[in-house]
C-alpha cells in the first residue's frame, strides 16, 4: 500500500501526509511494517516517500482484530489510562512501601479496583484470554503430552477459563476446574468435563500453599 492509498484509507486529512510519512518510518524502524520500493525512484528524487510502499511485517498480524490468535485486546488493556497511570508513579513507588505502583497511582490494588470496576474486569480478562490463546496454541502444539494421564486439574487464577477450555476440549476425560475471584467467574458456565469456582485462594488455602499458588500455577493430581 503507498502512502497516499494509506492515507486514503485512514482518512487522514492531507495536510497530515508528512507526518503520517514520518509515523510510518517510526513504524518500520520498530517491525511494524516492511517497505517495498512500489516504483523507482526518479533521478534526483527527494526520496520523500512517494515511492514507497508499505506492507505490514509478519508477526504485526497479531494485532490485527480478526486474526484467530490477535493479542489486540492485551494490547489494549496495557495501554488503557487505568494501566498506563501506575507508570507515572513508579518514581513516588520506589521512594514510598507501598507494595505496587499501581495501589500509589489508584488507592487500592488491582484485584480490588477490578472487583469494582465492570469496564476493568471486562478488558483485562479479556486480554489475559487473548494471551493465553496465544500461548495455548503453541503449548497444544508441543507439549500437549504433559497432560496425558491426569485425572484432574486446577487452573489457579485461570481467569476466565481459556486455558482449561483448550485443556478440557482436548482431554474429555479430564476434569479441569478454572478457580478465580467471583467477579471473573460470574456467570460463566462450564461443561461435562470443565468447571468454575469463584473464592480467593488467600482464604481458601492456607497461607503457605497460597504463597506457591500465587500466580497462574497449575495443580495436577
Ligand atoms: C495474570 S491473570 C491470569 C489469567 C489467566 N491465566 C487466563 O488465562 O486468563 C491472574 C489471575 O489471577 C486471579 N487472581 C488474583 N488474585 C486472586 C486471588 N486472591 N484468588 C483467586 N484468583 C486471583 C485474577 O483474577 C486473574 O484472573
Amino acid at each position: 500500500m503507498t502512502l497516499d492509498e494509506l492515507a486514503n484509507a485512514l482518512s487522514i486529512n492531507k495536510s497530515k501526509i508528512t507526518h503520517l510519512r514520518r509515523l510510518m518510518r517510526i513504524l518500520i524502524h520498530s517491525g511494524f511494517f516492511l517497505k517495498f520500493a512500489m516504483i523507482p525512484l526518479e533521478e534526483g528524487s527527494s526520496g520523500s516517500g512517494e515511492g514507497e510502499g508499505y506492507v505490514l511485517a509478519p508477526p504485526a498480524r497479531l494485532l490485527l482484530k480478526d486474526e484467530p490468535l490477535t493479542v489486540t485486546p492485551f494490547l489494549l488493556a496495557m495501554l488503557d489510562p487505568i494501566l498506563v497511570k501506575p507508570w507515572h508513579h513508579v518514581n513516588e513507588w520506589f521512594s514510598s512501601d507501598e507494595p505496587t505502583p499501581f495501589e500509589v497511582a489508584h488507592g487500592r490494588t488491582f484485584w480490588d479496583y477490578a472487583g469494582h470496576e465492570q469496564r476493568l474486569n471486562h478488558f483485562f480478562n479479556d486480554a489475559m484470554a487473548s494471551d493465553a490463546k496465544l500461548v495455548m496454541s503453541v503449548v497444544m502444539k508441543y507439549s500437549k503430552d504433559v497432560f496425558e494421564g491426569l485425572n484432574s486439574i486446577v487452573d489457579v487464577g485461570g481467569g476466565t477459563g481459556t486455558v482449561a477450555k483448550t485443556i478440557a476440549k482436548k482431554f474429555p476425560n479430564l476434569q479441569c476446574t478454572v478457580f478465580d475471584l467471583p467477579h471473573v467467574v460470574e456467570g460463566l458456565e462450564g461443561s461435562d468435563n470443565l468447571s468454575y469456582v469463584g473464592g480467593d485462594f488467600f482464604v481458601s488455602v492456607p497461607p503457605a500453599d497460597a504463597l506457591l499458588l500465587k500466580t497462574h500455577l497449575m495443580l495436577a493430581t
